[in-house]
């Protein structure tokens, strides 16, 4: 090899992935006949029941799942739109990056979102043992909090598309028995800030002021809103399950 030939190869040699993946392919391919375009795919870079059977509720059935597995570690001083923002954006990401050369879902439209509880400035993650949940629960007692869903949703040309949805929720004064009641229950596990609004949790909520489906964990309006704003067929579901049922 050549001196300079050597040099060019150095020169674009990288420490990244390989960034011409089957993915940019298709999305130039795509940018000039739309019309040529495969089906639209959809993945959810997700491993929450809960996020799929609210986008089944709507009639959004994805073409897979690409959970990933993130650092979820907030950052110093990180306040809680923020983190819930970063954490969405990366699972998004990790995601797109899993399916760039899946010839099946490489131009998939990719969702993802984060589900935070915050009190004030505080975060309060899912918690990792009883305690914890004992001390979420203890902290939400009495008083209002706020449940952030940030949304990402990555179209198949790359465009990123974000969205935050804050809910304040308000529970009733919790005794010392009801806590540990529901502990024992095992509901808190896997949920952010201890708790579960859609099971027997529901019955601690005084008062709510947003969106319901964001505190489970998606906020339909917005996802859906989102998704037929970029071009996914939703619409096209719905009228299939009126096909299927004509009474
Ligand atoms: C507050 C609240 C949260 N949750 C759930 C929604 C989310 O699944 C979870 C918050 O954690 P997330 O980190 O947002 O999501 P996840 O780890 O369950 O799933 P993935 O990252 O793979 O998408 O808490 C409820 O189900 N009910 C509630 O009332």
């Amino acid at each position: 090899m050549t001196a300079k030939a050597a040099f060019l190869t150095a020169l674009s040699r990288t420490d990244h992935p390989r960034r011409d993946t089957l993915r940019r392919e298709l999305a130039k391919e795509n940018a000039g006949q739309p019309e040529n375009a495969a089906r639209p795919t959809l993945v959810l870079a997700s491993a929450s029941p809960r996020r799929l059977m609210l986008l089944s509720q709507v009639g959004i059935e994805p073409d897979a799942l690409r959970p990933s597995s993130i650092d979820e570690s907030a950052r110093r001083g990180e306040m809680p739109r923020a983190y819930a923002a970063r954490i969405a954006r990366m699972k998004a990401e990790a995601a797109r990056d899993q399916i760039a050369n899946d010839k099946d879902i490489a131009s998939a439209y990719v969702l993802a979102a984060d589900t935070v509880v915050a009190v004030g400035r505080r975060i309060l993650m899912k918690p990792s043992n009883i305690e914890e949940a004992a001390n979420c629960l203890q902290l939400l007692s009495g008083r209002a909090h706020r449940v952030l869903t940030s949304v990402c949703l990555i179209t198949p040309d790359d465009r990123i598309r974000h969205k935050i949805v804050d809910t304040r929720v308000r529970f009733k004064h919790l005794a010392r028995e009801e806590i540990e009641s529901y502990i024992a229950s095992r509901e808190w596990r896997g949920k952010a800030g201890g708790y579960a609004i859609q099971g027997l949790a529901g019955c601690f909520v005084q008062k709510l002021v947003g969106s319901y489906t964001s505190v489970v964990g998606l906020p339909l309006t917005e996802v859906v809103t989102m998704l037929a704003g970029e071009g996914f067929p939703i619409h096209f579901a719905w009228v299939r399950a009126a096909e299927l049922d004509p009474t």
